[in-house]
């Protein structure tokens, strides 16, 4: 399993190798050794969660207050557009966004650091997303920023089909910068 560094400071992709034959594919999603080795620890992941979206779904953008969260995410069916913006004001990619394709071909796997937005749209009818977070989940925690934002300006690759009631009434970026 090879692991890429990103454009975006501590962001990391970690790349299995997937196997394949007539019956289907047979793929390694995470290895505690290689985590090990950049820092990341497979142990601090108290929560495993999956979302199913269908096709031209935007869940996003989404990050969380107080100490933030760490995040495993990866694309188990389907295929994403997945969006990272760093929203912590000390790192010098601070205000930078970047798009990784997760999908059930490379089965890319990303470790977002606490200290993101994160959203993704389905690129295929089904598209069925996988996470694992550091902390419980808290809503009282959430953070949404509008995914359609003009400052952030994310070139979503589809039109959006369908988002949540909390996406649709997500704050600005501007505000989010005001609040940090
Ligand atoms: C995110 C989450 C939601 N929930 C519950 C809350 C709610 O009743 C239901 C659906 O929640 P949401 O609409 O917030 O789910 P969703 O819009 O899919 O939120 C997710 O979006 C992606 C982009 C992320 O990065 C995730 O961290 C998370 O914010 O599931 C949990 O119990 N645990 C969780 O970790």
């Amino acid at each position: 399993m090879r692991v890429d560094t990103t454009d975006l400071e501590d962001v990391l992709v970690f790349r299995p190798e997937p196997f394949r034959d007539d019956r289907g594919v047979f793929t390694r999603t995470f290895d505690v050794r290689v985590g090990e080795r950049v820092g990341v620890r497979s142990a601090d992941f108290v929560q495993d969660s999956q979302s199913r979206s269908v096709f031209g779904v935007i869940r996003g953008m989404h990050g969380r207050a107080g100490r933030g969260e760490a995040k495993l995410v990866r694309c188990a069916h389907g295929a994403v557009h997945d969006v990272l913006v760093d929203i912590r004001k000390e790192s010098p990619t601070f205000g930078a966004q970047q798009a990784f394709t997760l999908d059930d071909v490379d089965f890319a796997h990303l470790y977002v650091p606490p200290g993101f937005l994160h959203g993704f749209q389905a690129l295929t009818a089904v598209a069925d997303v996988c996470y694992r977070i550091d902390r419980e989940h808290d809503p009282a925690e959430d953070i949404a920023v509008a995914y359609d934002d003009p400052d952030l300006a994310i070139a979503w690759p589809l039109p959006v089909t369908v988002i949540s009631a909390r996406d649709a009434a997500a704050g600005t970026w501007a505000a989010l910068v005001d609040s940090l």
